[in-house]
């Protein structure tokens, strides 16, 4: 069985975070596993609280990992703030990890800096060249790049800016457009775009979480990255068209929906 390992924080809610992420695998059938950088106290209607892992117990939940098990990818979420930043681009250089998936969360839904402002930098400089792909939504593009994003030209513009700083593919996400949902990637060589209908929904928490996640599932599968993606994007589609309305805010994705249709054995 393929293994994947995700570096993110603990959304209490379920719906984002290291949550997302552990049921993103067992719905592609990977083995998931975790190494948790922030506790936060969060629901369907905001983030309340967080508190941050120390630095030496998350590189020793990633020693004793690679020490013991061959990790086929590694999805990066939350990393909060610039020790744990350092630590984890260490840690996964010395055990030259592959397949890495950077999700740069930077802020919540709900407006809470998940990532603190000043650790910024020490993400594009060492985090952003040791990444297989980085898929940064729109605003995240635009605090990476400086550049104001408005259109899919846009997104295209900043794809390329941001391959410059070191990573080898970078999917930009169209969730926050107005139009059609789609995603832009740059690969060095080609832009290709993955575009689905905009489902009407409040229901997206957990989006970027389960992208990724997908992505990173699909990598230690096998497939390209282009075929990484598309099976991500069929993935996420599917996720937000059954997206559940759990709690009084902002609902979770659904994993259950293409898990159970495919066992034969839905339960809506
Ligand atoms: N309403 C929607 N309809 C269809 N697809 C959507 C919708 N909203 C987001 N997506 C898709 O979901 C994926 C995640 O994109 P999004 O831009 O929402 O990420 P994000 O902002 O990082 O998510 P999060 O808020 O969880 O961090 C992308 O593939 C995007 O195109
Ligand atoms: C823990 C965590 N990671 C990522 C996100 C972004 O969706 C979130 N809301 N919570």
């Amino acid at each position: 069985m393929k293994k994947v390992l995700t570096i993110a924080g603990s959304d209490s809610s379920g719906g984002a975070g290291i949550q997302a992420d552990l049921k993103t695998f067992s719905a592609h059938g990977v083995f998931g596993m975790s190494v948790i950088t922030a506790v936060t106290a969060q629901n369907t209607q905001g983030v309340f609280a967080v508190q941050d892992i120390s630095k030496d117990i998350i590189a020793k939940q990633i020693e004793v990992i690679f020490e013991d098990i061959d990790v086929d990818a590694v999805k990066i979420g939350m990393v909060s703030q610039i020790d744990t930043i350092n630590t984890i681009a260490e840690e996964l250089k010395k055990y030259n990890a592959k397949n890495i998936v950077l999700d740069p969360v930077m802020i919540s839904k709900s407006g809470f800096d998940l990532l603190r402002p000043e650790a910024k930098d020490a993400l594009i400089k060492n985090l952003l060249p040791i990444a297989t792909i980085i898929t940064p939504n729109i605003h995240e593009a635009r605090a990476i790049t400086g550049m104001e994003i408005k259109n899919i030209n846009d997104m295209e513009m900043a794809a390329k800016a941001i391959f410059e700083m070191g990573p080898k593919n970078v999917l930009v996400k169209g969730g926050h457009l107005e139009e059609d949902a789609t995603d832009v990637l740059f690969d060095g060589y080609e832009i290709n775009h993955f575009k689905s209908h905009r489902i009407n929904t409040k229901n997206t928490h957990g989006t970027g979480c389960t992208l990724s996640s997908a992505i990173a599932s699909n990598l230690a599968l096998g497939y390209s990255i282009f075929e990484a993606v598309e099976r991500a994007k069929e993935y996420i589609t599917v996720a937000i068209e059954h997206s559940l309305s759990i709690g009084k805010g902002v609902g979770p994705t659904n994993h259950f929906y293409t898990l159970y249709k495919k066992a034969g054995v839905l339960n809506e």
